[in-house]
């Protein structure tokens, strides 16, 4: 069978695939290499052959998760390497390289889905945008703190914004300005997170009008795909590119 993996800032998102390349047989998000590898172990049934993944981490991490994956499992891995331009898509960064691998496998992916001009929206650890035209051309994108880096700061530079997660959970019901902490700040980041996605989407229709798709990906795109009903929820938009890129022969 084939792993997949997808290796964010925050967490790694993995998937097993039948031998056919095309019909996924488990998957699950996991915080750590070694709850990755224990979640794979307790699944010894999967005889793993082959490994593809995409990476964000350091190449140093990404080094040794390759080399425990070959130990344990005998795997062979094959990574996605940056690309300047690859199925019918041109990278749009100045240097090609620096542009983050999950953003190219997701606009490759979202580009291919499309089969035209495409905004790819993904909420991790970071919320990133990418534009890709109907010629293929990538315009670029834009990079901000995603819902769990915007929460975070706020709670660790200032003394008095103290709140656990279910309050933040329940803080979430309603929009309404906030009448207590947890509500004024979940719901001050939610609709900054919101304002960003309209913004995109404005940008989108003065390059392009009505004639784009747009893509939401990524752990916390379940927050923002009510303020674009029109777009395309796809959680394993990056795994799409990702075939594109390390095809397995
Ligand atoms: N099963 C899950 N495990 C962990 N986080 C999840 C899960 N489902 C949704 N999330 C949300 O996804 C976010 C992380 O998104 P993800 O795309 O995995 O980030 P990254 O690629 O940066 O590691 C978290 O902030 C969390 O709110
Ligand atoms: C922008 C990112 C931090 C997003 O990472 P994520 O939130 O998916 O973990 C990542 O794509 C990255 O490290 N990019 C390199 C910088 C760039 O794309 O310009
Ligand atoms: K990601």
């Amino acid at each position: 069978m084939i792993l997949e993996l997808d290796c964010g800032n925050s967490f790694i998102k993995w998937r097993v695939l039948r031998p056919d390349g095309i019909t996924p047989v488990e998957g699950g998000v996991v915080g750590s290499d070694d709850d990755l590898l224990a979640s794979l172990n307790d699944a010894k049934k999967f005889q793993l052959e082959k490994c593809r993944l995409v990476s964000v981490r350091t190449q140093a991490e990404t080094d040794s998760l390759v080399a425990s994956l070959v130990d344990v499992f005998g795997v062979s891995v094959v990574r996605a390497m940056p690309a300047r331009e690859m199925a019918g898509v041109r990278n749009g960064y100045e240097d090609y390289e620096r542009l983050g691998l999950d953003r190219w496998l997701a606009l490759l992916g979202g580009f291919h889905l499309a089969s035209g001009a495409c905004l790819v929206l993904d909420f991790g650890t970071a919320v990133t945008a990418d534009f890709v035209a109907a010629d293929g051309g990538h315009l670029g994108g834009f990079i901000c703190p995603g819902m769990p880096l915007m929460r975070n700061q706020l709670r660790t530079h200032t003394r008095k914004i103290r709140y656990d997660d279910i309050a933040a959970e329940r803080a979430h019901e309603s929009l309404a300005p906030g009448r207590a902490t947890v509500e004024a700040v979940e719901r001050g980041c939610m609709l900054m997170l919101r304002g960003f996605v309209l913004t995109q989407l404005e940008l989108a229709e003065q390059y392009w009008g009505k004639d784009f798709v747009v893509f939401l990906t990524g752990g916390d795109a379940n927050l923002v795909s009510g303020v674009v009903p029109e777009a395309r929820v796809v959680p394993d938009l990056v795994f799409v590119g990702l075939a594109m890129a390390c095809p397995l022969s």
